[in-house]
């Protein structure tokens, strides 16, 4: 495929890491994603967190009733459950989620690392050893919020400090534990999973594909340019492209669009988080394109997540059109609004509606 190519069509593909929210937000939001995506696996960092599987089925419940509302057609949009592991998560739920056929992976939020953590896990290794185990044994993938929380750490260096703590030491406790390191940010985190023993994979989103940290600070500080891990400088950035781009089947899709109400965004203590599920699709194939690796973009989007999960391919496609996309300003989220990514500018290409 050439870069003077001007429409593309792709195996419908997933969003491996969203957060949906709940009730209103959740209503609001649902239809954009499952506008272009199939699948997605749904984060479980609501208040009070996802914390079982009787949890899970009474949220992807709700996921259900609000797609109804929002006028997707049945079937046309799954929700791939997870369950938010704790200090007190116990093995026999781990295998009531395994046998339930909904719960697709456990999500580890080191406590205090990022979005509603707070009854994340204090300590990986020594605290949920018997429920690795189980993982590992149940073939029940890990995804991780790969970042340390220690203080003294730079906020920058979190991620690549976090390989070194806790990923190493991990994997070679668990060789063969499923992980998913989500929302990769550094080379290092590139170099870890490309070169890691064992079932390793990586998501990757458009914001850190398409920008760097300058972002965040042009022309005065831009709070929905705030996420975390926070956007990382330009040669970091370079890796996660060259990364996405290469073909290599551990690195996967997953938008990490993180809806919060703009006044929780523009506000003193700010929120991380980025809304992208909207236009994901256009924002990664700007991405690709700007690499001339549209070819590239079906394998990250469509095959390589079902491959690692361990799902088939969906059925049917879409169609990206390179013809100009206007991001909208902001768009209505319950009682409040969300301001997307990059609001109001313009993006060359854009899905085409059937
Ligand atoms: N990515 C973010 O900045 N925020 C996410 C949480 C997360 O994925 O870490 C959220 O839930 O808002
Ligand atoms: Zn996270
Ligand atoms: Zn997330």
């Amino acid at each position: 495929m050439s870069s003077a190519t001007n429409s593309l069509t792709l195996i419908r593909p997933d969003d491996w890491h969203l957060h949906l929210r709940d009730a209103a937000v959740l209503a609001a939001v649902v239809g954009d994603s499952a506008r272009q995506f199939a699948r997605a696996i749904i984060m479980p960092n609501l208040k009070p967190p996802v914390v079982s599987t009787a949890l899970a089925a009474a949220y992807r419940d709700r996921i259900m009733a609000a797609l109804a509302g929002a006028g997707v057609p049945e079937g046309a949009f799954t929700p791939l459950m997870t369950l938010y592991l704790t200090d007190n998560t116990e093995p026999a739920e781990i295998i009531r989620a395994a046998q339930s056929g909904f719960v697709h992976g456990v999500k580890l939020y080191p406590a205090g690392a990022t979005t509603n953590s707070d009854a994340g896990v204090t300590d990986l290794l020594g605290r949920c050893a018997k429920v690795l185990e189980a993982m590992e044994k149940q073939g029940m993938p890990l995804l991780v919020h790969g970042e340390v929380t220690d203080p003294s750490i730079d906020l920058f260096d979190r991620e690549a400090v976090f390989i070194d703590r806790v990923m190493i030491p991990l994997r070679r406790s668990y060789p063969n534990l499923k992980v998913v390191f989500e929302h990769l940010t550094t080379k290092n985190g590139v170099d870890y999973v490309r070169d890691a023993e064992g079932p390793v994979g990586a998501t990757i989103t458009a914001h850190h594909l398409l920008y760097n940290r300058n972002a965040i600070f042009q022309g005065g500080i831009r709070p929905h340019w705030y996420c975390l891990p926070v956007l990382k400088r330009e040669t970091h950035r370079v890796a996660l492209l060259e990364a996405a781009t290469s073909g290599n089947a551990r690195y996967f899709l997953g938008t990490d669009s993180a809806p919060h109400p703009r006044g929780l965004k523009e506000h003193a203590c700010g929120c991380a988080g980025c809304y992208t599920a909207l236009h994901a699709m256009e924002l990664y194939a700007t991405a690709f394109d700007s690499v001339g690796k549209l070819d590239a973009l079906e394998g990250f989007a469509s095959r390589n997540g079902p491959a690692f999960y361990g799902l088939p391919l969906n059925q049917g496609t879409i169609t990206l059109q390179r013809s100009a996309y206007k991001i909208p300003e902001e768009l209505p989220l319950g009682d409040s609004t969300v301001v997307p990514l990059a609001a109001g500018e313009s993006l060359g290409w854009s899905l085409q509606e059937d």
